[in-house]
């Protein structure tokens, strides 16, 4: 990890014009800032209509910027041209929740993978070359390459787009909720290949999620989202156990536990905050 930002995101706001006669707009993201550096993860969480993903949208160019910055190794991309996001595909990739639409059901395996590779100009025998290693790093077998997407199970499809992202060695992967489709078992292998990718090729992601367990095992610092501002970021043990912010306190409160292995570290984190809420509730009255 180094201390220069793969990506910044500076006094973002992003307005969606209202649809129709007199429909009202609707400011979906304020004054958001927020950075990655190579090689890291930063976690977005908050709840559903947060802005989670209108922001990993507006990064990819896919939501209006109204305001604000969003410079990408070292180029502001928030006004990006088509041209120019072009360009960027190599760089700048996504993985999108549901494993079952994001692929194209009459595409082999071996056709969704080498998309990506003859845009960037790849001939046919290093494209192959590549695709098998893909797979293997994504651990599905390489005669994958003929089969299509319905013969894949969740997981094996999410490993598939997880590839596909992977093709021309991005810097920065948007991960759009990428494990909430998922059974909890599968959820916890996809997480570990998303770990070791990130060891081998020092990759970045900004992970978005709206379950606390999953951001917390992935992450290295966590920002959270709420009424699309950023109300508190920091590192993940911390932001995740430990938050300051009511809304984070809230959400770790509500959250399920999903990972039977966090249980116990759950519970103490949660007897943790209502002490010191009671601590502060004790505080306040001694004032007042
Ligand atoms: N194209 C659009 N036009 C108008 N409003 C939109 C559009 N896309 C999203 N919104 C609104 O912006 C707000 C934020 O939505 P967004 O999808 O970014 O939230 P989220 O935190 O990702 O939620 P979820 O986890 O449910 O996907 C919501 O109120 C949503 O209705």
């Amino acid at each position: 990890m180094t201390n220069t930002p793969l990506l910044a995101v500076d006094g973002l706001d992003v307005v969606y014009p209202g649809k129709g006669f007199r429909a009202k707009s609707f400011q979906a993201l304020a004054d958001v800032s927020i950075s990655v550096g190579a090689g890291e993860t930063l976690g977005l969480v908050g709840e559903s209509g947060s802005g989670k993903t209108t922001l990993g949208r507006a990064i990819l160019g896919l939501a209006p910027v109204t305001r604000g910055t969003i410079d990408f190794d070292g180029t502001d991309i928030s006004h990006a041209r088509r041209a120019q996001r072009r360009s960027l595909s190599a760089d700048l990739q996504v993985v999108f929740q549901d494993p079952y639409t994001s692929l194209n059901p009459a595409m082999t395996i071996g056709s969704i993978l080498s998309e990506p590779l003859a845009v960037a100009g790849t001939g046919q025998k290093a494209s192959r070359a590549r695709i098998a290693e893909l797979l293997d790093h994504v651990n599905l077998p390489r005669d994958s390459v003929d089969r299509l997407p319905r013969e894949f199970s969740g997981g094996q499809r999410q490993r598939i787009a997880i590839a596909r992202a992977l093709a021309l060695s991005p810097k920065l992967i948007v991960c759009d909720e990428p494990v909430s489709a998922l059974d909890l078992s599968t959820q916890a292998r996809i997480l570990d290949l998303f770990l070791s990718i990130q060891r081998d090729t020092g990759v970045s992601y900004l992970f978005i999620s709206h379950d606390l367990d999953v951001v917390r095992h992935i992450s290295h610092r966590v920002a959270v989202m709420f009424r699309g501002e950023i109300v508190e970021q920091g590192e993940a043990a911390q932001i995740t156990g430990d938050p300051e912010h009511p809304y984070t306190q809230r959400l770790l409160m509500a959250s399920p536990v999903t990972d039977p292995d966090r249980q116990e570290e759950r519970r103490n984190d949660r007897l943790r905050l209502l002490e010191r809420q009671r601590n502060e509730d004790e505080q306040a009255g001694a004032v007042a």
